[in-house]
């Protein structure tokens, strides 16, 4: 059976692929390489010993979008992670974010409003939640105003999936609500590889700890968390990836109970940035050179997965502990920096 993965040189995408083809499917990769590496097929070849099909398409481009479709008339599921994703570019650069993230999420509807039947599954956010009001979250948490144009194209994007579903029959749809991903697949043949600055705890945290930056600042410790700091629900990339395989699966298997439906998809448990940190200096043996600083604007308290419904309808539970998930990150800096 065969699966478009769009983004699939990305760091979801590629742990994704890996076990899209560890279950059988075959795997047609489009990828523009605007934030990847056409390397990163090899990784992908390495783990699972088969290569995918890759085609280096920009998904803005509607035409080569409509041609791809005329070629691979077989395509049965989506799995749509290709967007931009840095929230600060985005608040500057918000035209940007509406084409990319939207116009590119129209054409690939319009072309699965196209067949008799079609899959579609879409990377969205916990950000969408904003700062729920209780903890954990459930997939019922109104959806907040949203804080970045970013942020904004994950609530769009839904509502586009949401309209788009309900006049075509055809058509079954699954958004999954992501927490905090983090980490590398274990053999370090991929991972994150964020380009510049990293905005994100994790690579961060990893790339001071290797040498490449001085000091990590821990954006405040005054907030009303157990340790000041801000607490946040991390999955590991590989669990992630697991719960894009079962979702697809449910939709393939007509399992669905409506033809769109939402799913967090996060571990259940919160950690303090305090508490990534020691779970750093526990897996790689090191200290780690912090400094606390002020708050960063836009940063919300508190969020973490209540994943009742996505055990429960999926199947799906995160295996992977904080711990494993941190020296997953770790092996990975090191391999790539060595
Ligand atoms: N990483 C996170 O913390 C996080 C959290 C929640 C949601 N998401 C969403 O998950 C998805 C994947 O995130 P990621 O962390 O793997 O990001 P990533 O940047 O590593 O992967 C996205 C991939 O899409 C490609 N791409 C972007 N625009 C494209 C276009 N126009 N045409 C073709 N390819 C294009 C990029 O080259 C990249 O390989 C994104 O939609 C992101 O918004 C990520
Ligand atoms: O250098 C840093 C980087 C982060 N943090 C802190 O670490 C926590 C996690 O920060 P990240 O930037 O890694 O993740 P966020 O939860 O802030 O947001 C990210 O994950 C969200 C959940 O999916 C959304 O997708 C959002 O768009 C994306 O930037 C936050 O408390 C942040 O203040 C630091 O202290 N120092």
């Amino acid at each position: 059976m065969k699966i478009l993965v769009t983004g699939g040189l990305g760091f979801i995408g590629s742990h994704t692929v890996v076990e899209l083809q560890n279950e059988g499917y075959e795997v047609v990769i489009i990828d523009d390489c605007s934030n990847a590496d056409e390397k990163v097929l090899d990784g992908i070849t390495a783990i699972t010993g088969k290569k995918p099909v890759f085609e280096k398409i920009d998904l803005k481009e509607r035409s080569k979008v409509e041609e791809f479709f005329k070629r691979h008339q077989d395509i049965e599921g989506v799995i749509h992670f290709a967007a931009s994703k840095a929230v600060g570019e985005s608040v500057e650069k918000p035209l940007l974010y509406y084409e990319n993230n939207i116009g590119t999420l129209v054409y690939m509807l319009k072309e699965l409003s196209k067949k008799n039947s079609a899959s579609f599954i879409f990377s969205s956010s916990c950000t969408v939640y904003g700062q729920a009001d209780t903890m954990p979250i459930t997939e019922n948490a109104p959806v907040k105003p949203a804080e970045s144009p970013y942020g904004n194209t994950k609530q769009i994007g839904e509502e586009i999936i949401r309209d788009t579903c309900k006049v075509t029959p055809g058509l079954n749809a699954i958004a999954l609500r992501y927490f905090n991903p983090m980490g590398a697949h274990p053999s370090s043949e991929i991972g994150e590889l964020p380009i510049g600055v990293p905005q994100n705890l994790v690579p961060f945290i990893t790339q001071t700890g290797v040498g490449l930056r001085e000091q990590l600042s821990v954006f405040g410790d005054d907030y009303p968390t157990s340790d000041g700091t801000c607490v946040r629900d991390y999955i590991y990339v590989v669990d992630l990836a697991k719960a894009h395989v079962v979702a697809l699966q449910r939709l393939l298997g007509g399992k669905n109970k409506d033809n769109y439906e939402v799913f967090n998809v996060g571990t259940g448990k919160g950690s303090t940035v305090l508490e990534v940190i020691k779970s750093f200096e526990k897996v790689s043996g090191r200290k780690l050179n912090y400094k606390i600083v002020d708050r960063r604007p836009g940063d919300i308290t508190s969020a973490y997965a209540d994943t009742t419904i996505a055990n429960k309808e999926l199947g799906w539970k995160a295996q992977y502990t904080l711990d494993q998930a941190m020296k997953s990150a770790w092996d990975w800096e090191q391999k790539i920096r060595s």
